[in-house]
């Protein structure tokens, strides 16, 4: 048995846009409904949202069927979830607030197997079909995905060089945090961090890598992707739920 290929990060190295939607609610259902939207990719959130490994496997069963990469962001950057994951299945990872190229390496190094990293290793898990796919130990890296947030001043300082590290795939943006951490919460449109986005893009294109952001405003979504960003969640299941039934009711309450 062969693994599935990563169409997303073979299409990201390609320069080619990657649409994705963000799952935040913790629900196989849901995140089943959002993965037969015509997107190339989800974001299943172990950060913010009430998710565990067990719910997050669910999640990845749940998207199965469909041709869509299903990313995955850990709570934190540790080498003990990046391996638990990933024996789960879960081969894009997103980890948030990386601040360094020194970090960018130990985080490579913690999804590959020995000499280049550290995983530990196991025979048979949800990743390779229950040793189903008979090379997966020698190939896991060719469909392995990292995506590294940069969220935060020194990370934004560091970009160029995080950027370069071998073995990372995309430069995220995460907009709320790198706003909050630059004194401006809730704004991520003032000008020193919009200078700053443009930075951690410039940086990945230089490096050759792909660049990514959260975009849940479609005007804010089309920008990004005109300036050259191709990884963007264009919107998300809780903000999609909750903006859509609150207009639905305020549309019937106003008469
Ligand atoms: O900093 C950000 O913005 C992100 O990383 C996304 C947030 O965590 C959040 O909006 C996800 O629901």
């Amino acid at each position: 048995m062969q693994e599935r290929r990563n169409s997303v990060k073979e299409a990201l190295a390609q320069g080619q846009t990657q649409l994705g939607l963000w799952c935040s609610l913790g629900s196989a259902l849901v995140t089943e409904v959002m993965a037969g939207s015509g997107c190339d990719w989800l974001l299943i959130d172990a950060e913010h949202s009430p998710n565990d490994l067990l719910s997050v496997v669910a999640q990845l069963q749940a998207v199965g069927a469909d041709d869509v990469e299903a990313c995955v962001r850990l709570p934190e950057d540790n080498p003990t979830l990046v391996k638990q994951f990933m024996d789960a299945g879960a081969r894009s990872l997103m980890i948030p607030n990386v601040k360094t190229a020194e970090q960018a390496r130990q985080i490579v190094a913690s999804a590959r197997y020995a000499p280049e990293g550290v995983r530990g290793f196991s025979v048979g898990h949800r990743a390779n079909r229950f040793g189903r796919v008979k090379d997966y130990h020698a190939n896991a890296p060719r469909n392995q995905m990292l995506i590294l947030q940069i969220e935060c001043k020194e990370g934004v300082a560091n970009a160029s060089q995080i950027a370069a590290v071998e073995g990372v795939d995309v430069l995220f943006v995460g907009p709320g945090d790198l706003s909050t951490n630059m004194g401006a919460m809730h704004n991520a449109g003032a000008d020193h961090v919009q200078q700053a986005i443009g930075s951690v893009l410039k940086a990945a294109q230089d490096a050759g890598k792909a660049a990514g952001i959260l975009a849940p405003m479609q005007a804010d979504a089309e920008r990004y992707i005109a300036d050259g960003f191709t990884f963007v969640a264009v919107g998300a299941d809780l903000g999609l739920v909750a903006r859509g039934s609150d207009a639905l009711i305020a549309h019937f309450r106003k008469g």
